[in-house]
């Protein structure tokens, strides 16, 4: 679904420059949950980023579905990242004056259609993510664990085959993280998608399909392919 090959970024600060990502070259499959681990500064949300295609690459190359992703034109770019991916955020990234359902149907809005012509679809994906009991709750009024199922509903309401989660686990406690991690897993086993996220945690790295570890910008060797 995705293959890096590569792909390099610096990035200077003043009479700095700082390697974020050396000549990564990956592979992301369809239908599977992939962590990225590695200690601070290694290079994970970067890499996370260039999966999304919201920063660019100094040099290598990022393919798509086989299409070239840096050959994309601003309106491509955007394209792809309202149809193609979902992103998950550690702060849940949630409209606070909206309701639940309300902010799962944003996508849909910022795509063009109607709160009304939302509706039916965010309750449906608020179902399967366990809260149609609080489709009308607004943010401040959920769990942790609540907000960020809304923020993994909102992630999947335009169909994307790929979900990128930058630290989706990090302001919840463990037992809410490891249902969280059981939920991406089910995302991403479920059909044709790829679920990538990046992680501090071990623990919940270990139970994804696969392990990608950073380390300065490099993938370390232990790139554990479990599946
Ligand atoms: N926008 C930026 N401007 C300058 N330097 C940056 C920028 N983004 C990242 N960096 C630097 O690139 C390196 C990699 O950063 P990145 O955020 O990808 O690491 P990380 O592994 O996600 O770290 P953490 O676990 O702390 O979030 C770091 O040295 C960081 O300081």
């Amino acid at each position: 679904m995705l293959e890096l090959n590569d792909v390099s970024k610096q990035y200077r600060i003043g009479e700095q420059t700082v390697t974020a990502l050396d000549a990564v070259s990956l592979n992301i499959e369809a239908g599977k949950f992939v962590s990225i681990v590695g200690p601070s500064g290694a290079g994970k949300s970067t890499l996370l980023h260039m999966l999304g295609a919201l920063d660019s690459p100094d040099s290598g190359s990022i393919k798509f579905q086989g299409n070239e992703i840096g050959n994309y034109d601003d309106k491509a770019l955007s394209e792809f990242r309202r149809h193609q991916v979902g992103f998950v955020f550690q702060f849940f990234n949630l409209l606070p004056t909206m309701s639940a359902w309300e902010n799962v149907a944003v996508p849909m809005l910022l795509d063009g259609k109607t709160l009304r012509s939302a509706k039916p679809k965010a309750l449906e994906l608020l179902t399967s993510v366990g809260l149609a009991d609080r489709a009308d709750h607004r943010p401040s009024e959920l769990s942790g664990g609540q907000m960020q199922r809304v923020a993994i509903a909102r992630a999947l309401i335009m169909d994307p085959p790929l979900i990128l989660a930058d630290e989706p686990t990090g302001n919840l406690d463990s037992k809410t993280g490891a249902q969280l991690m059981d939920l991406l897993a089910e995302i991403a086993h479920g059909g044709d998608r790829s679920v990538v996220t990046v992680t501090h945690n071990l623990d919940a790295a270990a139970t994804t399909d696969r392990v990608i570890t950073m380390q300065d910008g490099r993938i370390a060797a232990a790139d554990v392919a479990r599946s």
